[in-house]
């Protein structure tokens, strides 16, 4: 699993960074879809989130030979079955936009674990990629370990959002920081305990 990564080291959390895991032209097409899809998160939002993510979010379709082949070389790296990962979801920020800091997973026992996690169950690894660079800002900051990420074209990041005991880990709150110039694309991509649907 994650061949190639660094593990950013830290006895809180299980962090990894894969740089060029995705070729520049890959994020390219990848950014094109998202521009094709994207709406902002305070309309259609996605678990809540509009006071947080100012960004502009969308579904990749699964469907386009092209997200399918990226969810497949993501879900093969991570080594999990692609049963238990939620779609691939694409991310834009414009300058000013952000996602402040936040936790992946639900918080047990709240009004939004039963309404998002019945079915599948808890979020357990997270995997993102950063497509592109933006002029300025745009880091993922987690603040727990003191640890802050900048945005590289092809960067996989991924992170286990559970302790060894299985239990949620508070050390994986994390925030995308302000683009301040440019934009800045990744994508996303959750799995579950138990298979999506
Ligand atoms: O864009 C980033 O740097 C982080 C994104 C993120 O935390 C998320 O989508 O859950
Ligand atoms: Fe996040």
């Amino acid at each position: 699993m994650l061949e190639g990564a660094q593990k950013v080291p830290s006895p809180k959390l299980d962090l990894y960074i894969c740089r060029r895991f995705l070729a520049p032209e890959a994020c390219a097409e990848i950014v094109a879809r998202i521009d094709a899809r994207r709406r902002p998160s305070e309309i259609a939002d996605d678990l809540g989130y509009a006071a947080y993510r100012t960004s502009e979010t969308c579904d990749l379709d699964g469907n386009d030979p092209v997200v399918a082949a990226l969810n497949a070389q993501i879900c093969a790296y991570m080594d999990i079955d692609a049963a238990f990962g939620e779609p691939l979801q694409g991310q834009r920020y414009g300058v000013g936009q952000e996602f402040k800091q936040h936790t992946d997973y639900f918080e047990p026992g709240g009004p939004d674990y039963a309404r998002y996690c019945a079915v599948p169950g808890q979020r357990t690894w997270t995997a993102m990629i950063y497509l592109n660079e933006p002029a300025a800002g745009g880091a993922t900051r987690f603040k727990v370990i003191d640890k802050i990420v900048q945005p590289e074209t092809g960067k996989l990041l991924a992170w286990n959002n559970r302790r060894a005991d299985g239990t949620p880990n508070p050390a994986t709150l994390h925030a995308a920081l302000k683009v301040r110039s440019g934009a800045k694309y990744v994508i996303t991509k959750w799995f579950r305990e138990r298979p999506w649907g």
